[in-house]
C-alpha cells in the first residue's frame, strides 16, 4: 500500500511517497511564511497552507512517478482559522499556535481553571486552539465556522467536516477521557453554538479526494507530533521522543490512560487505533527553530549550519533564557521574553550562539525533569527527530543537561512517516499497529559528557535567571 503522506507544518509543507518495501520514493517540500505581528500574534495565509499542501502533494507524486492508495495528513494542531462552510473560502488568517492574543480570553476564566484543566488534560492557555476559536470570534468574525487548520484542509480534500481525535485534544473543549466535545467547556469559551466537525480515528477513512487526480481514499489524521511518536515507535508506556522543529516538543506515552499532571506538563491523546486510544503527557519548548531564525535574523549566524562552528568554545559565562516566544510547560509563562547574562566585553558572538543551544536544552532537561516527577520513573532513553537534530552542538548539550542518553531517528521524515503508517492502517484492516510502523532505525547516538553535578549546577544557576526573569515580568 503506497501513501502519500503530507505533513502540513508551521514553516512550510512536506510531502511524501512512501512504498512499504522501496521506503520513501518521492519527497517535496514547499515553504509557508508565518507573519510575525508585534502585539504577539502569529498569523498565516491561509490560501498559502493549502496552495502549499496541494504543490507539496503533486511535487511529490510525479517525483515517485507512481501511484497511491491512500492520502495521510499530520497538521500543527492548535492553528485555527474560520471558514464558510458552504464554499470552503476563508473568512480569516490563520491564527498559528504560537499567538498569544487569546491570552486575556483564557485570564477571564480563571475562576474555571480547575475544571477546564482536569477535564482536558491541557493548561488554560492561549497556546491551545479553544480560546483562539474564542478570539476569532470576538475579533474577526461571526460568519462561517472556526476550526483547527486539518478540518479546513480535510474539507477542502474530501468535502468532509471531521477532525481528528488528536487534535480535538489540543483544544481545551474536549473531555479527555471520554474523548466527546464538552458541552460545558464549549459554553465557558462562548462556542457553545458552533457547528463542530465530527471527531474521528486516527485509522479511519474519512473520505475520497481528487485533488491529485484520481480519487484516491483519505485516512490517516493526526497531529504533527502524536504522529512523530508513532513513527519513532513509541509505543509502550514510558517512552518518550522529543522533535526540534520550529519549537521542541517533548511527548511520552503514558498507554491507555491520561493522568494528568500535577507538574505543568499536559495530556493529550497520542492516537486511537484499531479502537484503542494510547495518552501521552506533553511538554513544549515554543521557540527552537524560531529561536535560530530570530538568530540569523539579527546577523548572529548567517545559517543554521554556522551554530556547530561558532559555539565550538562554549557559552563562556553566557546564560540565554531563549523565551523569544514566552516559555511553555511547565512554566506557563507566555509573557516571558528572552534575555542574556553574563555578557560582557570579552563575549564573542560563538558565546551568544552557544547561550542560545544551552539555554534550548536547558528547558528540555526541565521538561525531562517533570516527566520524571509525572511518571515516577527515570526516563531510560529521549528519541529525537526533526531537522535541527542536525546540530551535533544541541543534541549534545541536551545529553548533557538532560542527563539521558539521545538516539537520532535516521530519517527526516519522522512526521510525515508516522501519519504515513496511520494512512496504511486506515486502508489495510489486517495491518498490525506494530507491523505499520516498523523498527525505527538510529543514526546518531549521544551520551552525556557532562557529569550529574555540572549539569545540576549549570541548571540551578539557569533556574534562577529564568525565575528572576518572570518575576521581574509580574
Ligand atoms: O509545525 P511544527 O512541526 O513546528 O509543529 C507545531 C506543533 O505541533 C505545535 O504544537
Amino acid at each position: 500500500m503506497t501513501v502519500l503522506a503530507i505533513d502540513q507544518g508551521t514553516s512550510g509543507t512536506k510531502a511524501i511517497v512512501v512504498d512499504p518495501s522501496d521506503g520513501v520514493v518521492g519527497i517535496a517540500e514547499v515553504p509557508v511564511h508565518p507573519v510575525y505581528l508585534g502585539d504577539g500574534g502569529v498569523e498565516q495565509d491561509p490560501q498559502e497552507l493549502l496552495e502549499s499542501v496541494l504543490a507539496a502533494g503533486h511535487q511529490a507524486l510525479s517525483a515517485a512517478g507512481r501511484s497511491v492508495d491512500v492520502i495521510s495528513l499530520a497538521n500543527q494542531g492548535e492553528t485555527v482559522l474560520a471558514w464558510d462552510p458552504a464554499t470552503g473560502r476563508p473568512l480569516s488568517q490563520a491564527v498559528v499556535w504560537q499567538d498569544g492574543r487569546a491570552a486575556g480570553i483564557c485570564a477571564e476564566l480563571e475562576s474555571q481553571r480547575e475544571l477546564i484543566e482536569g477535564r482536558t488534560g491541557l493548561a488554560l492557555e492561549a497556546y491551545f486552539s479553544a480560546p483562539k476559536l474564542a478570539w476569532l470570534r470576538r475579533n474577526v468574525t461571526n460568519e462561517g465556522v472556526v476550526t483547527t487548520t486539518d478540518a479546513w484542509l480535510l474539507r477542502q480534500l474530501t468535502g468532509e467536516f471531521v477532525t481528528d481525535v488528536t487534535t480535538a485534544s489540543r483544544s481545551l473543549v474536549l473531555d479527555l477521557d471520554r474523548r466527546t466535545w464538552d458541552p460545558e467547556l464549549l459554553e465557558l469559551f462562548a462556542l457553545g453554538n458552533e457547528p463542530l466537525p465530527r471527531i474521528v480515528a486516527c485509522d479511519e477513512v474519512i473520505g475520497e479526494s481528487s485533488a491529485f487526480g484520481a480519487p484516491i481514499p483519505v485516512g490517516g489524521q493526526v497531529v504533527d507530533q502524536q504522529a512523530a511518536l508513532f513513527a519513532q515507535g513509541c509505543l509502550e508506556a514510558g517512552q518518550a521522543k522529543c522533535t526540534f522543529g520550529t519549537g521542541a516538543f517533548l511527548l511520552v506515552n503514558t498507554g491507555e490512560t491520561g493522568p494528568r499532571s500535577g507538574n505543568g506538563l499536559t495530556t493529550s491523546v497520542a492516537w486511537t487505533l484499531r479502537d484503542q486510544t494510547a495518552y501521552c503527557l506533553d511538554g513544549q519548548v515554543f521557540t527552537v527553530a524560531s529561536a535560530v531564525r530570530w538568530l540569523t535574523d539579527v546577523g548572529l549566524i548567517s545559517a543554521p549550519t554556522d551554530l556547530d562552528p561558532l559555539s565550538a568554545d562554549g557559552a563562556g559565562d553566557v546564560l540565554c533564557i531563549p523565551a523569544l516566544a514566552g516559555l511553555a510547560a511547565p512554566w506557563w509563562r507566555g509573557d516571558a521574553r528572552a534575555t542574556f547574562t553574563g555578557v560582557g566585553l570579552a563575549t564573542t558572538r560563538g558565546n551568544l550562539v552557544a547561550s542560545v543551544l544551552q539555554g534550548i536544552a536547558a528547558q528540555i532537561a526541565e521538561l525531562v525533569a517533570v516527566v520524571e516527577q509525572d511518571t515516577g520513573e527515570p526516563l531510560q532513553l529521549l528519541r529525537v527527530d526533526g531537522g535541527l537534530t542536525r546540530s551535533k552542538a544541541l543534541m549534545q548539550a541536551t545529553a548533557d543537561l538532560c542527563q539521558v542518553p539521545i538516539e537520532v531517528y535516521s530519517s527526516p521524515h519522522a512526521t510525515a512517516l508516522g501519519a504515513a503508517a496511520m494512512g496504511r492502517l486506515a486502508i489495510d484492516r489486517s495491518l498490525s499497529v506494530g507491523d505499520a510502523v516498523g523498527t525505527a532505525g538510529i543514526s546518531g547516538r549521544y551520551q552525556p559528557q557532562w557529569g550529574a553535578d555540572r549539569a545540576a549546577d549549570f541548571l540551578n544557576r539557569w533556574h534562577d535567571v529564568a525565575g528572576r526573569n518572570l518575576e521581574e515580568k509580574q
